[in-house]
């Protein structure tokens, strides 16, 4: 069955309807002994700019491979996937990765943070080897930093920041390109409650402040009402799109 998930059919007051991420009838399918296993079963999603979708369901049902394929690190067995409205089947591998650097942020449950480079060097360093003059990636570097709330923390190195914090980065690293697209695999995973709800509370408002388009995995059903609707996944496919609190009032995501 293909269902199609559309987050947010009401566009923002005086822009134009887009959605940066578009999968249509995705299917991704690994060798499994003499066959195939699908990851993926005719998935189609659409995610408007501005909102957010939280991705849940059961190990296994497909929500990795999901996010692995809309940030174009893994080719569809078959169907489209559309990133700031180009379909990504027609690109070499080479015009691939530069669509992904210019419009995909990806953030990992494990920040994955350089031990030798301070916060605003972790930053810079991605964007400066693709080009961009030192001062302006310390500049832009220095200005995310502040947004997600760690101006005082610039010059410190990931021993010297909390589990929070190094989160925290995580997200400012995956704003550096200005991506139209944001994909976030279990931020909370390693975070108490405090930490877990400041940073899905900075992802809300982040994918507001960018209008950017937000997948995030996430088993914390707690959090799911931040966003603005759950694509809940089974055996590579999506049920119907559930709004927060008839998911959790109907005890689907429990
Ligand atoms: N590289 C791979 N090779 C073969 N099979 C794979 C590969 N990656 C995923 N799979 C299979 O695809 C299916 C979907 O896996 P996936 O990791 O996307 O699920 P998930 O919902 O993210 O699970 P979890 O919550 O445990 O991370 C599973 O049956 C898994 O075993």
């Amino acid at each position: 069955m293909s269902v199609t998930t559309t987050a947010a059919l009401t566009p923002t007051a005086g822009s134009a309807l887009t959605h940066p991420l578009t999968l249509s009838n995705v299917t991704l399918e690994y060798p499994d002994g003499g066959g195939t296993i699908k990851a993926l079963d005719s998935v189609s999603l659409r995610v408007a700019a501005g909102r957010m979708v939280s991705l849940v369901g059961p190990s296994g049902s497909g929500k990795s491979s999901l996010l692995a394929v809309a940030a174009t690190l893994v080719r569809p067995t078959s169907g489209d996937v559309i990133i700031d409205g180009i379909n990504t089947g027609g690109l070499k591998d080479k015009e691939l990765t530069a669509l992904r650097r210019e419009t995909v942020g990806i953030i990992f449950q494990q920040p994955n943070l350089l031990a030798s480079l301070t916060a605003v060097e972790q930053l810079m360093i991605g964007h400066h080897l693709r080009g961009n003059p030192l001062k302006a990636a310390r500049s832009r570097a220095l200005d995310l930093l502040d947004l997600v709330g760690l101006a005082e923390s610039a010059g410190k190195r990931p021993h010297q920041l909390s589990g929070g914090q190094r989160q925290r980065v995580n997200i400012a690293r995956a704003l550096m390109g200005s991506p139209k697209v944001l994909l976030v695999d279990e931020p909370t995973a390693a975070l108490d409650h405090a930490r877990s709800a400041s940073i899905v509370g900075l992802l809300r408002r982040v994918t507001d402040e960018f209008q950017v388009a937000t997948v995030m995995v996430t088993h914390d059903t707690e959090f799911v009402p931040l966003t603005d609707a759950v694509a809940v996944m089974r055996d590579g496919g999506l049920t119907a799109p559930v709004v927060p609190g008839a998911l959790l009032s109907a005890g689907v995501a429990e």
